[in-house]
């Protein structure tokens, strides 16, 4: 058995339930899930379509209300009633999606997209040098924020996302299966960059992906999700060596070449 950790949560879900639709085609898209992201830490959640992944990532960037159960920030209850702290969980919880094609809105330049967030969330500007530091971060030339998504190629655009969702200093980075969408080389370099980002920045990253093998190279611990449940936690050497469930096995099989796990 390992110590459970102990550092204190960042950002923490109790006990969630949501339901969609009413009688006997109701789903259960979460049904009583609890999962706590330590300061700092990696959290991945692992589990087919229709897990309750995206369900839950909703409600942890306040975008829906469970049915019942709660979202903490620190130790604070994260309610609708709650502007201040509504404001400080968007601040403070940023995303990158799946696919940047769809993420950034082709019309504006690169440099305006990346500071949209800190317009949104009011922060003094000018933001120029923030948005070319940012680009920096991201491994791109500062100058190419004048430019237009439409002139980068799929790993670049990833990377214009992350900048964008490290612009407003979030302490937690959700990244919703964040290379699925892109080619197996492109992959290594925004994985590389996302560890990076973590060492250098102190965030937590919560990583969403059907894939073993990517959680595996960086998170820290991994909540394996099935029909709206966690079905089995822990951190991920453990997990990896000595999984519990016949599910999780499942899954692990599926790797073609198991990474390495993080000690
Ligand atoms: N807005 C909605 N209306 C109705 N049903 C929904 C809605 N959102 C999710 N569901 C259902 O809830 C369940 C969980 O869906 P969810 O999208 O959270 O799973 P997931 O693990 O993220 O899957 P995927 O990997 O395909 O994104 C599924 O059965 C889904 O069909």
């Amino acid at each position: 058995m390992h110590e459970p950790d102990a550092r204190p949560a960042i950002l923490s879900a109790h006990s969630l339930t949501r339901r969609y639709g009413t009688g006997p085609r109701a789903t259960m898209a979460l049904d009583g899930v609890s999962l706590a992201i330590p300061e700092g830490g990696s959290v991945g959640i692992v589990g087919e379509s229709g897990a309750g992944k995206s369900t839950l990532l909703r409600m942890l960037l306040g975008l829906e209300t469970p049915d019942s159960g709660e979202v903490r920030l620190r130790d604070q209850l994260v309610t609708r009633r709650n502007r201040a702290l509504m404001r400080s969980l968007r601040r403070e919880v940023q995303v990158v999606f799946q696919d940047p094609r769809s993420s950034l809105d082709p019309r504006m330049t690169v440099g305006s997209s990346i500071a949209e967030p800190l317009r949104a969330q009011r922060l003094p500007g000018p933001h120029r040098a923030r948005v070319a530091e940012l680009l920096s971060a991201v491994g791109l030339e500062p100058g190419m924020a004048a430019r237009h998504p439409a002139e980068f190629s799929g790993g670049q655009r990833q990377r214009i996302a992350i900048a964008r969702a490290l612009a407003p200093r979030p302490s937690v980075l959700i990244a919703d299966e964040p290379v699925s969408a892109l080619d197996v080389t492109v992959r290594r370099g925004i994985l590389a960059l996302l560890r990076q980002l973590r060492s250098e920045t102190g965030m937590a990253l919560v990583m969403v992906s059907h894939d073993m093998a990517v959680v595996g190279q960086l998170c820290d611990d991994v909540v394996v999700m099935r029909g709206g449940h966690v079905i089995e936690a822990g951190p991920t050497a453990e997990l990896f060596t000595n999984p519990r469930q016949t599910y999780t096995r499942e899954l692990l099989a599926a790797v073609p070449q198991l990474p390495q796990a993080r000690g």
